[in-house]
């Protein structure tokens, strides 16, 4: 049996979870990390319910985090030091965050991934991109996601910036005007990127690019916390398996 912590559950992405573990006979929702006692009534009785790092009790193979920025790195440092291997959801980790969490994981031989976006047409969509880059080497990013979303540039967007730095892109002309009060831009490893929060969207990236007298726009469309459960499945499937911590799905994809 593959027992799972899961921090995070009531939130969207946790409710959606749950419903995937309960599909798999050889998974247990052993445990949750919540902020609130109010949400714990929905839970099954094997369930332990916490609300706090130092409450946490028993042995679990794997700390599955979809909570929230200003709390992801104390509860990965947490469950690695516990020898809990993390897969974390949650976005708005550091590039130094990760550093020491990676260093901890290494440390401790507890791997786990760090998944920006487990949807699987998302990590296909920053693959596509990071090809491209070595190509059509003007880039930016435009991300459209739902007004609950706490942080801009999401998770996704950071990481493909990094990818398409890492193949010699750039923003030739970044655009400085100042945009409405939904939307963002940052200049993120030398790709701006453009965030939007607007209603019906759930999650949604376009990767653009400028030759002379041509362009390329790679999208990719989440029209559902659906779309990110069968990356969830391929992570929980593999995370105990790990003595690194990876960062991006791809590394469980067999993606070169
Ligand atoms: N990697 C991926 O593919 C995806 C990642 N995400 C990321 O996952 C995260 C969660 O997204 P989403 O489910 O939409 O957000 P929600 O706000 O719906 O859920 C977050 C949950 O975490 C809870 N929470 C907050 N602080 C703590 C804490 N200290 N301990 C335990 N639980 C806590 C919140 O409780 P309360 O509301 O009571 O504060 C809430 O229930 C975000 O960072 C998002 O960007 C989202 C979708 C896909
Ligand atoms: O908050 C969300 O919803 C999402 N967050 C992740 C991110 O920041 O990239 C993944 C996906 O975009 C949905």
């Amino acid at each position: 049996m593959k027992t799972i912590l899961l921090a995070g559950a009531a939130g969207k992405m946790g409710q959606a979870i749950q419903q995937v573990i309960a599909k798999h006979d050889d998974w247990q929702l052993s445990a949750v990390l919540l902020h609130h006692p109010s949400a714990q009534s929905a839970f099954p009785a094997e369930t332990k319910i916490f609300y706090k790092l130092d409450e946490i009790q028993g042995d679990y193979d794997v700390w599955l985090d979809v909570t929230r920025p200003e709390t992801v790195f104390q509860n990965a440092a947490w469950a690695i030091e516990h020898h809990i291997h993390p897969i974390i959801g949650t976005s708005g980790l550091t590039d130094d965050q990760i550093q020491t969490l990676q260093q901890a994981a290494l440390k401790a031989k507890t791997g786990g991934i760090i998944a920006p976006n487990f949807s699987i047409s998302a990590v296909l969509m920053m693959y596509f991109s990071g090809l491209a880059a070595k190509f059509m080497s003007n880039a930016s990013i435009e991300e459209i996601h739902h007004p609950d979303k706490v942080d801009a540039p999401s998770g996704t967007a950071k990481m493909t910036a990094a990818i398409l730095a890492q193949a010699g892109a750039a923003t030739a002309k970044p655009d400085d005007r100042r945009l409405d009060g939904q939307s963002q831009s940052n200049l993120v490893d030398g790709i701006q990127i453009i965030s939007k929060r607007q209603a019906g969207y759930v999650a949604y990236q376009s990767v653009n690019f400028a030759n002379d007298y041509e362009t390329l726009s790679i999208a990719q469309n989440s029209l559902d916390r659906k779309s990110f459960m069968s990356g969830v499945q391929l992570a929980i499937k593999n995370a105990d398996q790990q003595t690194t911590l990876l960062v991006g799905l791809d590394k469980m994809m067999g993606l070169k």
